[in-house]
């Protein structure tokens, strides 16, 4: 009680205290670090008085900086001390004739954000999938462009639910093309220039021109639906999963991720993007592409064949017309052939010399006559992708997260159970 009624007598000029110091922090703040910044550095851009915690950030439009203060002033943003360049000649003085002072970036919170975790999917199948409409429509879409995420989701979803609903999801999407003026077909053959093929429906749309007197010909227009759709269908999932997988074992094994990022920065560098011809000098980093792609066995089981004629293997008959299913997995981790098959181990690929060798069990994409159409492309865009990732980032388990696990889950291909990961900036 008598500590209660000391401090109720003492209140005021407590309050009085606290009032005066608080005044004299702000001035020395307002008028001393102002007067400091100017005395450090002569000739230090003018700029106004900055308030303590927000700088300049209240007293400034930043749409509209230049009439107020001037061609170069300086600013405060919290406690970041900012030049700000208003016009050609300012700019051209700094950017083109003190090319290498103005050399150097910052680092902004939007970097920052790189460090929070999240979920890579997103960002790699909206890639993945523009680079399959770039083809077939010519066009690629913005990550936010709702269309463009809706049939990126009706996909996964086919390949998350199963076998069944995709026949469904085609027929569906068959119906709803045929039914709204058919806008597949129908916007290519309003703008077609016969002398131009512009992307895959101009060259499907050629040959159906071509077969149109042959009834016997299989280009017509519900083939050029259900081939898009078919192609969209082989291209996005595999290759999304494929690179969701390298980017979760680069997680897992920072030691395979750091070799990678060593022979980049050594063939590469930093300065210009890695293209396909780099891939012969880059051994490991191929090494551990390939070696991803035989770990993860994307598409495990194959794709259900049937014998078109009576044919023998080894020592037995197999009639014509029997469906006949290729387990790959059995083939990319075979115990007979893989030094270390259910390891990720890229010295698989890799001879004592360090240089890559091809192995003849290596066969996620299948092999013979129906072997995979988009092996090629796929090979290209797992290569460049995967390269610049890791040129740019290094990835990390977020804090507090778990290791990822190795085990996913399989429906029609076997997909990464979610993850999240840091992408630092290199
Ligand atoms: C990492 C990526 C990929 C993997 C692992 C993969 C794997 C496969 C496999 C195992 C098959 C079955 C082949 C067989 O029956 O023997 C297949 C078929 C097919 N793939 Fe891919 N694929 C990938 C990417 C692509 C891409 C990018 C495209 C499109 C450009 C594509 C288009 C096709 C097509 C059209 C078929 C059916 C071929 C046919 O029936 O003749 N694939 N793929």
């Amino acid at each position: 009680m008598e500590l209660l009624s000391w401090l109720g007598s003492q209140l005021p000029s407590f309050w009085n205290s606290f009032i005066t110091f608080g005044l004299s922090f702000v001035v020395y703040i307002l008028v001393f670090d102002h007067m400091k910044r100017r005395k450090r550095w002569k000739n230090y851009p003018p700029g106004p008085v900055s308030f303590p915690f927000v700088g300049n950030l209240l007293q400034v439009n930043f749409q509209c900086p230049r009439l107020k203060f001037g061609k170069i002033f300086s600013l405060q943003v919290g406690w970041k001390n900012l030049v700000v360049l208003n016009g050609f000649e300012a700019v051209k003085a700094a950017l083109i004739q003190r090319s290498e002072d103005f050399a150097d970036r910052p680092s902004f919170s939007l970097f920052d954000h790189m460090g929070h975790p999240f979920n890579p999917r997103f960002l790699i199948n909206s890639a993945v999938g523009n680079v399959m409409c770039s083809i077939t429509f010519g066009n690629r879409f913005e990550y936010n462009n709702e269309k463009f995420q809706r049939m990126l989701q009706l996909i996964e979803e086919a390949f998350n639910i199963g076998a069944g609903i995709l026949s469904q999801v085609v027929h569906k999407i068959l119906i709803v093309s045929k039914t709204q003026t058919s806008w597949l077909p129908g916007w290519h053959k309003e703008t077609r220039d016969p002398g131009f093929t512009r992307d895959f429906i101009d060259a499907f749309l050629e040959e159906i021109e071509k077969a149109k007197m042959d009834p016997e010909s299989t280009f017509n227009e519900d083939n050029l639906i259900f081939t898009v759709f078919d192609l969209f269908g082989a291209a996005t999932e595999t290759t999304t999963v494929t690179l969701c997988w390298a980017l979760l074992y680069m997680l897992r094994y920072p030691d395979v991720q750091r070799r990678v990022h060593e022979e980049i920065d050594k063939v590469i560098g930093r300065d210009r993007s890695p293209k396909i011809e780099d891939q012969v000098n880059l051994p490991y980093t191929n090494a551990a592409i390939y070696e991803t792609q035989r770990y993860c066995d994307v598409v495990f089981a194959g794709v259900p064949r049937m014998t078109y004629r009576d044919t023998q293997v080894q020592d037995f008959f197999i009639p014509k017309g029997t469906t006949v299913i290729a387990v790959l997995s059995s083939v990319l981790k075979d115990e007979t052939v893989w030094e270390k098959p259910h390891e990720f181990y890229p010295e698989h690929f890799l001879d004592a010399a360090g240089q890559f060798v091809k192995r003849e069990a290596f066969l996620p994409f299948s092999a013979g006559r129906r072997i995979c159409l988009g092996e090629q492309l796929a090979r290209k865009e797992l290569f460049l992708f995967f390269t610049t990732l890791l040129q740019h980032f290094t990835f990390h388990i977020p804090e507090d997260h778990p290791r990822p696990q190795e085990d996913g889950h399989y429906v029609l291909i076997h997909s990464p159970d979610s993850y999240e990961l840091c992408a630092i900036p290199r």
